[in-house]
């Protein structure tokens, strides 16, 4: 098989950032997706219904006239949130998910949540009203390796939190871990996204023969034999599973820097990275339903209309660094040519 159409695929983890970021990265993805889940994680972070619908506003006069893309809007869980608030902004479909930070756990995670307990109230009304909770899912003690925390947080937070609110769906997002998949597998009213290079590279790729900070991502690339996990879980089918780039972009300077800050911008080149992983596997039939079905039906979504498609290439090659205010961002390099890119929309 040399080419592959498929229906237009949606992100489900998309970081578009704001002002000129966003004016420079938004291209990348509105060509390609459908649609993406827009992570809240501004500074600051995107916390009330009315923030929400300016930066959607926002994210519209960015975008142009012209294209089909819609972003699908998030709100920042904080302990301040108040679940009345919740309940309006999923009534009048200005939000689609609700993500919860551990405070600290990531990059703009500050005003994120301490204590669970505190959450709880509008995580039940969240589960009431069928409003979905997007984790990032790494515990913060300072006392666990960075390598362990996605493991730990499923054993000390997320399974505690989804018996304590029944019926509560939750997407585990960008799963790191063997641990992740098999927590997801098999059970009810989840979800789980998986990044493109999390599926094509471990910790060695960061790590041997000098660091690489544009591998320097949150949860932290694992060894190797996580990645055959997650890669062996995709190439599954698994309904749960779906597309959730993580593209989050950082200025060139600010990742390559003694305190380098964590985000792959893989949008430009996305699609293409997961159709390799897909075809590497076998399992080239099972990329529709991941890029373009599980995450829409997940959400209650109808899926796109519209296709894309796919050609193998060997002459893929990765986009030059955007200019973006006086420096650049760096399009994610998985090291080896994509294998397979996007010839046309339709
Ligand atoms: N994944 C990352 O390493 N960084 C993301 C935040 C996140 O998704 O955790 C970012 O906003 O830069
Ligand atoms: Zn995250
Ligand atoms: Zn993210």
């Amino acid at each position: 098989m040399d080419s592959l159409r498929i229906r237009r695929p949606d992100d489900m983890h998309l970081h578009l950032r704001d002002g000129a970021m966003l004016r420079a990265v938004l291209p990348a993805t509105a060509r390609v997706f459908g649609r993406a889940l827009v992570m809240p994680n501004l500074v600051p972070p995107v916390a009330l219904p009315r923030e929400a619908a300016e930066y959607r506003d926002r994210i519209y006069a960015a975008l142009g006239p012209g294209t089909g893309f819609r972003p699908l809007m998030t709100l920042y869980l904080t302990e301040e949130t108040r679940p009345a608030d919740l309940q309006a902004a999923h009534e009048a479909r200005l939000v689609t998910a609700v993500k919860l930070y551990p405070a600290g756990a990531t990059t703009n995670s500050a005003s994120g949540v301490r204590d669970m307990d505190r959450v709880r109230p509008a995580l039940e009304t969240m589960a009431r009203v069928g409003l979905p909770l997007c984790v990032h899912g790494e515990v913060t003690d300072p006392d666990v390796d960075i390598f362990d925390r996605e493991a730990r947080f499923i054993e000390e937070v997320l399974d505690p939190l989804r018996r304590a609110v029944p019926g509560l769906r939750v997407v585990m997002e960008h799963v790191t871990t063997k641990d992740a998949v098999d927590y997801v597998s098999g059970q009810r009213d989840m979800g789980a996204t998986v990044t493109p290079q999390h599926l094509m590279l471990d910790r060695n790729a960061m790590l041997v023969g000098g660091v690489r900070p544009h591998y320097y991502c949150l949860p932290i690339l694992k060894r190797r034999e996580h990645r055959e996990a997650l890669r062996a879980f995709a190439a599954s089918g698994d309904p749960r599973l779906f597309l959730g780039t993580d593209s989050a972009p950082h200025p060139t300077g600010a990742k390559e820097a003694a305190c380098g800050c964590a985000g792959c911008f893989s949008a430009p080149v996305a699609l293409g990275c997961y159709a390799q992983v897909f075809d590497e596997m076998g399992a080239l039939g099972h990329l529709e339903a991941f890029a373009s079905e599980n995450g829409a039906a997940f959400y209650r979504l109808p899926p796109n209309e519209g296709t894309v498609l796919l050609e193998r290439t060997e002459a893929a090659r990765i986009p030059p660094p955007l200019e973006v205010d006086g420096d650049t961002v760096t399009v994610f390099d998985p090291g080896r040519a994509p294998g397979w890119q996007v010839k046309e929309t339709a």
